[in-house]
C-alpha cells in the first residue's frame, strides 16, 4: 500500500466502515457493496467508493468489496492490527467509566493504568487495572514506552498534567476535560460528549 497522508474526517469514516465490516464478517457476509456500505454509515456511496479508492482497485465493478480483505486494509491503515498501551489520567467517575469499557482492548487498545492523586484510590483496580500514583506511573510510561493518553481530571489540572504527560514522551491525548488544550508537537483530541445532543 502506498504511504499517504489521510485527511482527518476520511480517518472518522474509515473507522466507520470498520466498524461495520466487522458486523457484516461476523454475520458471514463475504462482500458488500459501496452502496450498502454508504447506507450501514450513513453516507454517500461515492463518498465511500472515494475513501477505498486509496486501496487499489480491488473492489469488482458491479459486485462489491471483499469484506474481510477490506476490513483488514482499513484496520491496518488506522493501525487498529496492533495493541497500543494506554494510560488513563483520572480514575474518577468518567476515568474508570473509560476504563471498564472492554470495547478499546477489542479495538486494540490496552489500558495499562489509571493514574491518580488521591492516596485513597492509588493501589486499587477498576476492573483489575491498577490506580498508580504519578511516581508510579512515571516510571511505567517509560519503560513501557506508552505514548497514549485519556485525560480524565478536573478542569484545573489539566494543562499541567497535560505537559506533564508530553514530557514523560506521551505523543497524543485524548481530552475529556472541559479546556481546550494548548500544546505543541502532540496529537490532541477534545472530546465533549454534551455536542452530541
Ligand atoms: N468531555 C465530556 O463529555 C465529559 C463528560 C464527563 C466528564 N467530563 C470531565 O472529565 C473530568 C473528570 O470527570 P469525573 O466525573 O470523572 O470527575 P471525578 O471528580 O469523579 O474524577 C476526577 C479524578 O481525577 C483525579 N485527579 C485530580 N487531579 C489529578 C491529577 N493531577 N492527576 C491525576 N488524577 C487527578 C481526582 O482525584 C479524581 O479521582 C472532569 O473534568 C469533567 O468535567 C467530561
Amino acid at each position: 500500500m502506498k504511504l499517504f497522508k489521510v485527511p482527518e474526517p476520511t480517518i472518522m469514516r474509515l473507522s466507520l466502515y470498520s466498524r461495520v465490516l466487522e458486523q457484516m464478517e461476523e454475520r458471514g457476509i463475504p462482500v458488500i457493496s459501496s452502496v450498502e456500505l454508504g447506507d450501514a454509515v450513513g453516507i454517500n456511496s461515492g463518498v465511500v467508493r472515494k475513501d477505498l479508492s486509496m486501496f487499489g482497485e480491488f473492489g469488482v465493478r458491479g459486485v462489491g468489496y471483499n469484506v474481510r480483505e477490506l476490513r483488514d486494509n482499513i484496520r491496518r491503515l488506522l493501525g487498529q492490527d496492533r495493541t497500543w498501551p494506554i494510560v488513563v489520567i483520572g480514575a474518577g467517575q468518567l476515568g474508570s467509566a473509560l476504563a471498564a469499557y472492554p470495547g478499546f482492548r477489542q479495538r486494540g487498545f490496552d489500558i495499562t493504568a489509571l493514574v491518580d492523586v488521591d492516596a485513597a484510590k492509588i493501589g486499587t483496580d477498576v476492573q483489575g487495572i491498577p490506580v498508580l500514583s504519578w511516581d508510579e506511573a512515571t516510571n511505567m510510561i517509560q519503560e513501557k514506552e506508552i505514548k497514549m493518553a485519556i485525560l480524565a481530571v478536573p478542569a484545573e489540572d489539566v494543562q499541567a498534567t497535560a505537559q506533564k504527560l508530553v514530557d514523560l514522551g506521551i505523543e497524543a491525548i485524548l481530552n475529556f476535560s472541559p479546556v481546550i488544550l494548548k500544546l505543541a508537537s502532540v496529537q490532541v483530541q477534545n472530546v465533549d460528549l454534551t455536542v452530541f445532543f
